[in-house]
């Protein structure tokens, strides 16, 4: 009798993972851009696309890129070296590019550089996605990071799996659901190395410190703590839907939204959407939404700011007040709530 389990190692289970998590039929005959920092997780993501790619007869062309952030001198070029000759050995054209001037202060500038980079190379060869290897480590850590932030409903979501990175051009992280030892543990099986990123090990940024210190201390004490919280993500991205779908019943109902301003009635108790309208969680996810459209900045908004809001539209006397970002809200007695933002002040993503 055949007892062979029907995958036998540990790359054909990340192979399994990756095709059920992104369907070939979507990639194997589009131009792809994959990201690769030549660390273990975007190494283990190009080999299994590229054995997927393979045993599917894929037709479209795959291209690894790096972004070399000259961190570290020598190390990071050594780092760049690793990629390209990687993508050699696979038989991938590689483009490398190496950031110049000061180095970012931030990671947040790190990564826009770099996502400026692989948007603008995606246009160039024609990709319509840019793959990254992204984790269940990098969704958990960056729930965490929200929480002690402070957070709505959407930033226990998670990592989203897609977003849009430049017109026609679209991010995916195939590889949010599988937990970090299993791409090592495919690659050590294969016998392909990967490359440590020193600034990686050391807690100089917050998102550092998380994964080196706070994780690891959660683990100890609550085994599996991780794999719980990652469930409760996938779970919440389900609930996630279902709000986001009355917000936007909402917004229909109640939103007129012009450039730099929105209108939203304030309707009486025999409304029909009455009930929804008072459902504060769903009057808080269309703001931000509508925050969002407007190019307005959500980063200085507060909860209590959110609440504020959500509270005048609760009720209809006279009311108002300014908001961060020179947003202004006001609304007369019995009137609806008018939001408006001077256009002289134009935001940071209606400049560029
Ligand atoms: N220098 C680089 N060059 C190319 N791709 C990179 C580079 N650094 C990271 N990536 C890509 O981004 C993925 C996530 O890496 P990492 O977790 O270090 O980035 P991050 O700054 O947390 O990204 P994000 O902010 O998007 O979560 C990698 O698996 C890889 O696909």
């Amino acid at each position: 009798m055949g007892t062979e389990k029907p995958y036998r190692n540990a790359m054909q289970r990340l192979e399994r993972a990756l095709v059920n998590s992104w369907a070939p039929s979507e990639w194997t005959a589009v131009p792809l851009l994959v990201a690769v920092s030549g660390g273990a997780d975007s190494v283990a993501l190009l080999i299994a696309l590229t054995n997927v790619h393979r045993k599917q007869s894929g037709k479209g062309p795959l291209t690894v890129a790096h972004y070399n952030h000259a961190l570290r001198s020598e190390a990071s070029d050594q780092d760049a070296l690793f990629v390209q000759r990687l993508a050699n050995k696979l038989g991938w054209p590689c483009v490398s590019t190496k950031g110049s001037g000061p180095p970012a202060a931030d990671e947040a500038s790190l990564r826009n550089l770099r996502y400026d980079f692989l948007a603008s190379l995606a246009h160039q060869i024609g990709a319509r996605f840019v793959v990254t290897g992204h984790t269940q480590e990098d969704n958990v850590e960056t729930v965490l990071h929200h929480l002690f932030r402070g957070t709505g409903p959407a930033g226990l979501g998670g990592v989203p799996r897609t977003r849009d990175l430049a017109e026609d051009v679209l991010l995916i992280r195939p590889l949010l659901n599988v937990p970090k030892s299993n791409l090592r543990e495919a690659l050590t099986e294969i016998g392909q190395e990967w490359r440590e990123d020193a600034t990686n090990q050391e807690s100089i940024w917050k998102r550092n410190w998380l994964r080196n210190q706070l994780l690891p201390q959660i683990e100890t004490e609550y085994p599996g703590a991780s794999d719980r919280i990652a469930a409760l993500i996938d779970q919440q991205q389900t609930l996630l839907l279902g709000l986001e779908q009355r917000a936007c019943q909402w917004t229909d109902a109640y939103i007129t939204a012009q450039q730099n301003a929105i209108v939203i009635q304030r309707p009486g108790d025999d409304d029909r959407f009455s009930s929804m309208h008072d459902h504060q969680a769903i009057r808080i996810h269309a703001l931000r939404g509508l925050w969002d459209q407007q190019g307005w900045q959500r980063q200085a908004m507060a909860r209590q700011h959110w609440e504020r809001l959500s509270e005048v539209l609760g009720h209809q006397a006279a009311e108002t007040f300014d908001l961060p970002g020179g947003v202004r809200a006001s609304a007369r007695e019995g009137g609806p709530l008018e939001l408006q933002r001077p256009t002289n002040l134009a935001s940071p993503s209606r400049q560029e």
